[in-house]
């Protein structure tokens, strides 16, 4: 059985004043356990649509997914443990106020509530195994760089032992370098701990370094599903073209981003 079976998924919001809009159209996709889906589209494709329904954050309009044969959105509680995530914006994505110890601590204490020295033993292992010190447990988002932070989250990430992470654009904001550690790290942890990625991105070689099989989504719909980098690499359908083509382009965010840090500058 696959951990996840996206089935015949579709999905769309109602908006205030204008039509309701359908960002997902049919999708139906499997992932198997230990393993790492790519989920590649240009911006608006639906690619963190379909992330926030797999973390139970949404709800499809219709379709299922099945997470370890069990209909997601069927229980109360569709947000569990047992699928995390790590967003792009790592800065935005924690609170300034709290200590590392504190961010990677919340899955622990929400999930598996380790008491006394055991939860403090497992904060240093866990910030070990993202490759920073224990002593940096007490330190504050601010005393970090964009890529330690990237590794707080990934710790918080893998605190709770998730069967499935949702690594939503999570290297796209780093420069070449921590972006080729923080992939090296992501590798490194999937073997260790049997984890299973959907790797959102609009950055080809990225998902070429850490993905197993690759879905590419244009306008909501799934328009090309390889099972391996191999099949990927020799795909010549006119969607992965587009992809190959687009690979150079800044993502739209990051644009933003630049474009704010030079009119300051
Ligand atoms: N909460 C929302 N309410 C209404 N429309 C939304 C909402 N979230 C996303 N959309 C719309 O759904 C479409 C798909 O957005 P989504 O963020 O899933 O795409 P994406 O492929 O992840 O894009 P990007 O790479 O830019 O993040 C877009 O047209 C977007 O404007």
């Amino acid at each position: 059985m696959s951990l996840l079976k996206i089935d015949q998924v579709s999905h769309v919001y109602k908006r205030r004043f204008r039509p309701a809009q359908t960002v997902l159209h049919d999708v139906s996709l499997t992932l198997e356990a230990g393993r790492c889906l790519g989920l590649l589209g240009s911006s608006g494709a639906g690619k963190s649509t379909l992330g926030r329904l797999l973390l139970g954050l949404e709800r499809p309009s219709s379709g299922t997914i099945w997470f370890n044969g069990v209909d997601r959105h069927a229980t109360k509680r569709p947000f569990q443990g047992d699928v995390q995530v790590v967003f792009q914006d790592s800065f935005a994505a924690v609170n300034p106020k709290l200590t590392a110890a504190d961010i990677i601590a919340e899955p622990l204490d929400n999930f598996i509530r380790l008491k006394g020295e055991a939860r403090q033993q497992r904060l240093v292992t866990l910030i070990e195994q993202v490759g920073l010190k224990a002593t940096d447990l007490t330190k504050y988002p601010a005393q970090f760089s964009g890529g330690q932070l990237q590794r707080i989250a990934i710790a918080r990430a893998i605190a709770a032992e998730p069967r499935l992470i949702v690594l939503d654009e999570a290297v796209s904001s780093l420069d070449m370098v921590n972006k080729r550690l923080i992939l090296a790290l992501l590798a490194d942890l999937k073997r260790l701990h049997g984890l299973t990625y959907v790797f959102i991105t609009h950055d080809i070689k990225a998902a070429e370094q850490l993905c197993d099989s690759f879905a590419i989504l244009e306008q909501g719909r799934l328009v090309g599903h390889y099972p391996s980098l191999a099949a990927f690499d020799a795909a010549t359908d006119p969607a992965v073209e587009r992809m190959r083509q687009a690979k150079l382009a800044v993502h739209p965010r990051q644009r933003m981003i630049r474009k704010t840090q030079a009119n300051k500058g």
